[in-house]
């Protein structure tokens, strides 16, 4: 099977970390064209990357012309963008293009209704770890979206990636877990960092032991699924008496476990909130 030619519109951190999850797996550069708003994003993001890169702000025209030669199109975009931008391209697409976005909130009938009638589409919940490929994604087809369709998009991304092919009805609660996730696991690290810079650590030497520390265990909770949960790996570092024990009982006084899952629902909540306003009338 010959490459894909693929069509990246809006090229920011969630198109970026899927590009450079394409890029490390293999797919050739020149099958990629992708746009920005701005010249001088689509110059940065050409150098970084080594893809086409056209600007609407310069080529008024950009998204219509990288749509026209894709057999895949990512719309990476913010949600309240997504319409538009497939009633922009709408007419443009090749036909046996499949349209896949990654936007939260923007359902796959709310880009069906944008797009011509039987345009195959995917719904897609990705998150950034792609760019180094260990990210998690969450897919749903449209109604007109054939299984090669979904195979094509589930294996580009699969190559950088676990791709879940779920119900649109569980989309919002994978992005509280994982499209949003990464910010967590970030949000853990910059306080273990902070917390050792007040105890008198380099703040290099912080930083350096909070990422390690949380690579290392992240890996230890893949290798260990199905095994070991993660409530087993927490215990094993946990020596009755000991210091883990102390941490782990500030936390739960504090009862940082609810604040995480208020923090995931919130998230979760929050992209049915952005689906109801999108869908309100203008
Ligand atoms: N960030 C994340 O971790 C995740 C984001 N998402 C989804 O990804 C989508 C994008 O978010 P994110 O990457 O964070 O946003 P960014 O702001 O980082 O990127 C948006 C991109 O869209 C470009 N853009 C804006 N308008 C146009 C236009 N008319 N034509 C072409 N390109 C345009 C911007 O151009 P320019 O570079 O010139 O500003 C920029 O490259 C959202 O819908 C979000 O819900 C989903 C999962 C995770
Ligand atoms: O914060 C957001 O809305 C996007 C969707 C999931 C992650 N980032």
């Amino acid at each position: 099977m010959t490459a894909p030619k693929i069509a990246m519109l809006g090229l920011g951190s969630m198109n970026g970390a899927i590009l450079a999850g394409l890029l490390g797996a293999g797919v050739p550069a020149e099958n990629i064209t992708a746009t920005t708003r701005t010249a001088a994003s689509a110059q940065a993001k050409a150098d970084q990357y080594g893809v086409q890169v056209l600007a609407e702000e310069s080529t008024a025209e950009a998204n219509q012309r990288a749509a026209a030669s894709a057999d895949v199109v990512f719309l990476g975009v913010k949600p309240p963008q997504i319409t538009g931008l497939c009633a922009e391209i709408k007419d443009a697409l090749k036909p046996g293009a499949v349209v896949a976005s990654v936007a939260a909130a923007v359902t796959v009938a709310m880009m069906e209704q944008a797009l011509n009638p039987g345009q195959p589409v995917i719904r897609t919940m990705p998150n950034t770890p792609l760019s180094v490929g260990l990210g998690v994604v969450g897919l749903t087809p449209g109604r007109s979206t054939d299984q090669q369709h979904t195979e094509q998009v589930a294996q580009l991304l699969g190559a950088s990636g676990r791709v879940h092919v779920l119900p649109e009805e569980q989309i919002d609660a994978l992005t509280g877990v994982a499209g949003s996730g990464p910010a967590y696991a970030f949000y853990l690290a910059e306080h273990m960092a902070a917390a050792g810079v007040e105890m008198g650590l380099d703040p290099q030497l912080a930083a350096d032991l909070a990422a390690q520390t949380i690579y290392g265990a992240g890996k230890m909770l893949v290798e260990n699924l199905g095994t070991h949960d993660a409530a087993q790996l927490r215990r094993n570092v946990t020596s009755p008496n000991g210091t883990t024990q102390k941490a782990i009982e500030t936390f739960d006084a504090a009862d940082m476990g609810s604040a995480i899952r208020s923090g995931a629902q919130a998230s979760s909540t929050r992209a049915a909130e952005i689906t109801e306003e999108l869908s309100a009338p203008q």
